[in-house]
């Protein structure tokens, strides 16, 4: 259906890692289907992000996308928040109310933290499974509903059936697909892709540039967060060095504690043996015609433009001297006095 296109999963789902591929595969094959989806993997992997996907690439892509957090919904709330109610069925009831499962008929329902749902409306969301049909609390007669339910946990379902917290029927009913999506740990070639994609998607006033250093820092890194942890650390590197390239310190004082990060200056990065430098310089600037009108300082706009095009370089080869000198056409030993001259040694 995509073929020569970009699939809604090849779009959502960033990342370069065979396990990546294996899950944008997995999200094309699974959404032909309507069965039921249980994908498992740490907090702020991408399960949302997988689920989005999944039905993005299914014929209910046109209906809505029903996403709720069985965790964060309070426990004498959940049943009218799932099932809705009509007028008066309980105290509060003031008026007739749509439930999710209503809500999201035709489409998908993304139960997030299954894993934290209460025991008793696990039998009744079993049931719904079962009949594919809902009764709103008050209400004397049931309403059929077509859903896709995907759902998600962080926890071991498993566990929790062994430890009669989780009903084994229900895991079986909900897992008839089941996906995992691994940690970003377990798949760090990833990193790259993925500052690249929320630098495009947070750029605001002006993004902070990784040198070759800062992202082999990146991929070392244990990221118990995840992507999420990743997409914070570009937001916050925007934030405290728009502007700059940084290198391997800057990443690890913005992994770190913030209250110890000596914010950017190129000069005074430069002087404790840092690594940020300007990124790039002023654009307008430079592509402003010269009228001859006042008197310009040509040796500092042509060192202004050098220093530019050689970080631009430095950027698109990721710290490859070599490769850098290559697309500016200079010798590496020339490019190297070039770096030593405006301080970027150290990238
Ligand atoms: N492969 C990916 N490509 C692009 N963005 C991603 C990817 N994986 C995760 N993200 C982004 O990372 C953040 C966390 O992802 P998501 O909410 O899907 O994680 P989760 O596993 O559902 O987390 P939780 O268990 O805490 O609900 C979101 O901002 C999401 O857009």
């Amino acid at each position: 259906m995509y073929v020569g296109a970009v699939s809604p999963a090849d779009r959502m789902i960033v990342g370069k890692s065979r396990a990546v591929e294996h899950l944008r595969q997995l999200a094309r094959r699974v959404a032909q289907a309507d069965a039921s989806i249980m994908i498992t993997g740490p907090s702020g992997a991408g399960k949302e992000v997988l689920a989005r996907a999944i039905h993005e690439e299914s014929r209910r892509a046109s209906k809505p996308f029903v996403a709720i957090n069985c965790g964060a919904i309070p426990a004498d709330l959940i049943e009218s928040e799932l099932f809705g109610h009509e007028r008066g069925s309980f105290t509060g009831a003031h008026a007739r109310r749509i439930g999710r499962f209503e809500e999201a008929n035709g489409g998908t329902l993304f139960l997030d933290e299954i894993g934290d749902m209460r025991f008793d409306m696990q039998v009744k969301l079993l049931r719904v499974l079962e009949d594919r049909l809902v009764t709103r609390i008050g209400a004397s007669s049931a309403v059929n509903v077509d859903i896709r339910i995907i759902s998600a946990t962080h926890q071991n379902i498993a566990d929790a059936v062994a430890q009669s917290r989780f009903r084994q029927d229900l895991h079986f009913r909900l897992g008839v697909l089941p996906i995992r999506v691994p940690s970003l740990a377990e798949r760090t070639e990833d990193v790259p892709l993925l500052v690249e994609h929320f630098q495009n998607y947070l750029a605001g006033n002006g993004r902070a540039h990784l040198s070759k250093a800062a992202l082999d820092r990146l991929e070392q890194h244990e990221w118990p967060g995840n992507v999420r942890e990743l997409r914070n650390f570009v937001e916050r590197a925007n934030v405290l060095f728009g502007g700059m390239m940084i290198g391997r310190n800057e990443v690890e004082e913005l992994l770190g504690c913030l209250g110890r990060i000596e914010l950017a200056d190129a000069a005074a990065s430069a002087a404790r043996g840092g690594t940020v430098v300007p990124f790039p310089a002023n654009d307008e600037a430079q592509a402003r015609v010269w009228s001859g009108e006042s008197p310009i300082n040509l040796k500092e706009l042509l060192e202004t433009m050098e220093l530019e095009r050689i970080q631009i370089a430095l950027d698109m080869a990721q710290g490859v001297v070599s490769e850098a000198a290559r697309l500016l056409t200079l010798k590496r030993t020339t490019l190297i006095e070039k770096m030593r001259k405006y301080s970027i040694g150290a990238l």
